[in-house]
């Protein structure tokens, strides 16, 4: 017997004994999708105009060599990210990801325009969510788009959405999975505003107009993010949490929490179960703020833990879309997107590998002497050994051996780009 099968059978015994079934757990987290990410493949600049300012309020930093410059190059970096990663995933576009020889402008957008995506998705089994792109364009005018006072501005971002629903329809009946179509709306000031009220009434009139159009909720969902502020938009940003919050709720849309986009001690973990009591469905921008909404690439840290345990401990990830967002140009983006995705499914397993009914009963019953002993004793359990199983189970390396890969990766294709 191989040196990884062997630690996984003793691990095994080990979880056994506290009534944790590894085999089980193993089949649940093979069950979970992650939506990965295309923008982190090339700093957030897309196909539609590469060399424009990326605005919006958001920002990349680093000038790591290998960034891929066409959909050809994206997609051979995600092909190897993916080979490295344990499971069956998404891939999560922007409407500015489009890989066509026309010339298209984003009120312009059609199914057609992402045919190489679908393909490219179908011959590797995977799921497509999409965004609609409301920044990085001239449109985008002070600041505004869907909330802009200027009709025409608004009547433009209007026309954008409304097309990026009909290209996520398409996926979700092309490929057989719904595709989350998630609404991210920059628009803010600077400064204070003296109107709080009017520009959020515009939004909820743009959104309402835009969502007008019904689709089957087997092809598409559409979701909504919050944020509470961008670069250029400190004092007001339109699409608050308490507006998304409001918006989704009436309008049964999916609500996005990003955890990149609170107060930077305010944590998205806490959050969820009770999102869970009044919404359906909601969708999770796994992130990491560094300070301020940084885009850090995600790591095991106490609150990607937290995150996760939730999801697991009150069965939430039935009705959950877990879906990635950083963007670091100060590494090999390969190497972000399988860090990033990789812990996120390293901190479910973990979760999955806790005694939950037990933990819940000593909760109930008071005993909170033993609740932390035991949570404590708990992360000192071999759950590497069961991550490390399931890796070599599924074909992909096992331990560090994936960034050789990477390396080898970039040495022969991303340096020479
Ligand atoms: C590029 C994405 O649309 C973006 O990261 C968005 O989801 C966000 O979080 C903006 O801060
Ligand atoms: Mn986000």
């Amino acid at each position: 017997m191989d040196k990884i099968t062997e630690k996984y059978q003793v691990a095994q015994a080990k979880y056994q004994e506290i009534g944790v079934d590894t085999e089980q757990v193993l089949a649940a987290i093979d069950q979970v999708k992650i939506s990965m990410h295309c923008w982190q493949g090339d700093d957030v600049k897309g196909f539609m105009n590469p060399e424009g300012e990326l605005t919006g309020g958001i920002s990349v930093t680093g000038n790591y060599p290998g960034a891929a410059r066409t959909p050809a190059e994206l997609r051979q970096d995600l092909e190897k990210a993916y080979s490295l990663i344990p499971g069956q995933h998404k891939l999560n576009l922007h409407a500015i990801y489009l890989d066509t020889e026309e010339t298209v402008d984003l009120d312009q957008i059609e199914p057609k325009h992402y045919q190489n995506w679908v393909e490219w998705a179908k011959e590797l089994g995977l799921g497509l969510d999409f965004n609609p792109t409301f920044f990085s364009h001239p449109m985008l005018k002070d600041g505004f788009t869907l909330a802009s006072a200027d009709e025409e501005v608004r009547q433009f971002w209007i026309e954008h959405g409304k097309r990026a629903r009909r290209v996520a329809a398409y996926f979700g009946q092309e490929l057989g999975q719904t595709s989350v179509n998630n609404f991210w709306v920059p628009d803010g000031f600077k400064d204070n505003p003296i109107d709080r009220l009017a520009p959020r009434q515009r939004l909820m009139a743009s959104l309402d107009e835009i969502f007008s159009e019904e689709f089957d909720k087997a092809y598409t969902l559409d979701a909504v993010e919050s944020k509470l502020f961008g670069l250029g938009a400190e004092s007001y940003t339109v699409g608050s949490h308490e507006f998304y919050m409001g918006y989704g709720l009436t309008r049964d849309k999916v609500i996005c929490m990003d955890a990149g986009h609170f107060h930077p001690t305010e944590v998205i973990s806490n959050k969820l179960s009770s999102l869970a009591l009044f919404g359906n469905e909601m969708l999770l921008h796994v992130s990491r703020p560094v300070r301020w909404d940084s885009d850090h690439v995600v790591i095991m840290d106490d609150e990607l833990m937290e995150i996760a345990r939730e999801l697991v401990r009150n069965d939430l990830l039935k009705r959950t879309h877990v879906g990635l967002d950083f963007f670091d140009a100060t590494i090999n983006r390969v190497a972000a997107w399988v860090i990033g995705t990789r812990n996120t499914q390293k901190a479910l397993l973990k979760a999955m590998l806790e005694p939950i009914a037990q933990l819940k009963q000593l909760e109930n019953d008071g005993d909170y002497t033993t609740r932390l002993a035991f949570v404590e004793e708990l992360k000192d359990f071999p759950f590497a050994d069961v991550w490390n199983y399931y890796c070599q189970s599924k074909g992909v390396p096992v331990g560090m051996d994936w960034l050789r890969e990477v390396r080898q990766y970039e040495a022969d294709v991303l340096v020479k780009r």
